[in-house]
């Protein structure tokens, strides 16, 4: 123990600050080491709140807060879990955006585990040194940071997005944030202005890319579930080259997991069902556009083709149902620059030619499709314009309009102006939180389709029931068990439930995910009583007692 400042004010997961008591001090050696009152957690969390509250903008209650959570990560996370829906943004969506950018030069201490390609030889004791046994670890969260948010390429700074998923796990699911490891893999940026700046803490050179990065990849993968084989991999805000290939590759091999693609197809699919519910017209009558056929839109047309072909269409007939409009225009198949997964919903060439000739814009596809629901995944701020959301309107009694790029100054349209546009017929929902709109006396409450109000209760559901693969049938039970929260009766409703009921929600989700993991025979538990099973893998932000070496008796 250092004598000037006592380890256990340092050890973040187990410091209490003003909360040891008179005995635990004496116990821990901190006499004189806090002044002398010994606050409770809810006076400790009244005086963070009001801390917290005093910061003149979000990126600095952000700032305030990731020192909170490097200095007392039960006070932390206390005050999110109080005030879920006031914070959610301020440590996640949107703010996380901007503290990504201000990293290097906010920078306090480390928080996570950085590997560099520079130095793959440091990889394994990386992993293996953090003092963790191959039971301890219940989630690695994984950025390469190629395409962090709708924000780009932001090199090692992208490590907040791995911390920043990592919250809302605990704030939102009960991981034990103990358990948890943010992980940034360094392969360089593209990023110039990073590369030019003096105080950028990253590797300073381009991309890796080809065989270094793949290696890289697969070493990390063959590395983390090794040591940690209880654990899921997740994996955020890859770039559309590599997400869906390592997803593929490694599918069946590793517990991996992509959010970009398969939270964000799952928490769209069960915001689309909710809408459903509205119109009363099937999956399979749907005709949809993705603008923006990146990870995240081609991640979504997957689940909407599957949710298609479960109402009873082919599967080429429910392909035949979606197109999809990227820089280039609509998608057609005499594009040579078509990436692989973009190329199964490429139109027939002839069918835009009759249109406008190649390449059609959304507007023109618009017109052209009469779509019933318009997803927005293509970080292009503004694109669902007026004449879009109205020519969209013309057609169809209620158009279902998704714009989820964030963050905020990347969304395609703000919810507020799809209602005015359409004089309230919209069904919408926004990837970044929003107030809710009133129009002709009628509140419009926006549900937030962000894979933040889904994989939270995955991840807790993959912990409870172990299981050893993410299955299309677990996806799909955790939409299902989101959608049934939306209470969607009234005019005006939210299509996905409200994040102030995320760890309900959370709860219902992961049970669902862990029946549907055992009857599909990937669990290696089953809890003869899973809701208690799901409550009691929910850490709590709490102080327990501790025993005599200061050490918590549960944990
Ligand atoms: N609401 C949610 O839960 C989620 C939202 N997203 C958002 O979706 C957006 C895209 O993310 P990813 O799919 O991961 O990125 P990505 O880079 O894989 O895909 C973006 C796609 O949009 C296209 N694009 C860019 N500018 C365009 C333009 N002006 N017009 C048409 N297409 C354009 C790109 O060519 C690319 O195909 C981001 O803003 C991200 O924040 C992503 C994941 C989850
Ligand atoms: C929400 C999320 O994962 C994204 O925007 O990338
Ligand atoms: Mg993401």
């Amino acid at each position: 123990m250092s004598q000037r400042y006592p380890e256990i004010l340092l050890d973040a997961l187990h410091n209490r600050g003003t909360a040891f008591t008179t005995s635990e001090r004496a116990e821990l050696g901190l006499a004189g080491r806090l002044p002398d009152a010994v606050l409770t957690l809810d006076q400790q969390a009244a005086r963070a709140y009001a801390q917290m509250r005093n910061q003149p903008d979000d990126l600095a209650r952000n700032v305030y807060l990731e020192q909170l959570h490097d200095r007392n990560e039960t006070l932390y996370y206390r005050l999110l879990t109080d005030h879920l829906a006031e914070l959610l943004p301020v440590v996640y969506d949107p703010t996380v955006g901007e503290a990504i950018k201000r990293y290097s030069h906010e920078y306090r201490r480390p928080r996570g585990v950085y590997l560099s390609i520079d130095r793959p030889q440091d990889l394994r004791p990386a992993l293996a040194d953090l003092g963790l046994g191959p039971d301890d670890v219940d989630m690695l969260v994984v950025t390469d940071a190629e395409e962090i948010l709708g924000i780009g390429d932001w090199g090692v700074n992208g490590v907040q997005i791995s911390v920043g998923k990592l919250a809302v796990y605990t704030a939102a699911a009960g991981l034990h944030p103990g358990r948890c490891i943010p992980v940034v893999l360094d392969v360089g940026t593209d990023n110039e202005t990073l590369l030019n700046d003096p105080l950028y803490l990253g590797v300073r050179h381009s991309r890796t890319r080809g065989k270094a990065y793949d290696d890289f990849v697969a070493s990390y993968l063959a590395t983390a579930s090794e040591l940690f084989p209880r654990a899921l991999l997740h994996f955020e805000d890859f770039g559309p080259g590599n997400a869906r290939r390592i997803l593929e590759q490694y599918n069946g091999r590793y517990r991996i997991f992509n959010d970009d693609l398969q939270g964000t197809g799952a928490i769209t699919l069960a915001a689309a069902m909710s809408a459903l519910r509205v119109t009363g017209v099937p999956f399979k009558d749907q005709r949809v556009i993705v603008f923006g056929a990146g990870t995240a839109g081609v991640g979504i047309a997957d689940q909407l083709v599957q949710a298609m072909v479960r109402d009873g269409l082919a599967q080429d007939e429910a392909v035949r149902r979606v197109w999809l409009v990227d820089k280039q225009g609509l998608l057609t198949d005499d594009m040579r620059d078509l990436r692989d997964y973009q190329r199964t919903y490429a139109r027939p060439a002839a069918e835009a030619r009759q249109w406008q000739g190649s390449g059609a814009g959304l507007l023109a596809t618009v017109h052209q499709v009469h779509p019933t629901m318009l997803i927005g995944t293509s970080t292009a701020a503004g694109a669902f314009t007026r004449d879009v959301v109205t020519a969209m309107a013309e057609h169809v009694a209620r158009p279902i309009i998704f714009p989820l790029s964030n963050p905020t100054e990347r969304i395609e349209a703000m919810p507020a102006d799809i209602l005015a546009w359409t004089r309230g017929k919209a069904l919408t929902a926004s990837g970044i939180p929003v107030d809710p709109v009133e129009l002709d006396g009628v509140r419009h409450v926006i549900g937030q389709a962000n894979n933040a109000l889904l994989y939270p209760g995955l991840g807790l559901g993959i912990l409870v029931s172990r299981a050893r693969r993410v299955t299309a049938g677990m996806l799909l039970a955790a939409s299902e068990a989101v959608a049934a929260q939306a209470e969607v009766g009234t005019p005006g409703a939210s299509l996905l439930p409200p994040v102030t009921n995320l760890r309900a929600s959370s709860a219902t989700v992961a049970i669902a995910v862990a029946r549907a993991a055992m009857a599909e025979g990937v669990a290696d538990a089953s809890p003869d009583d899973l809701v208690q099973a799901v409550q009691d893998a929910m850490w709590q932000p709490t102080y327990p007692h501790l025993n005599g070496n200061g050490h918590r008796s549960t944990s």
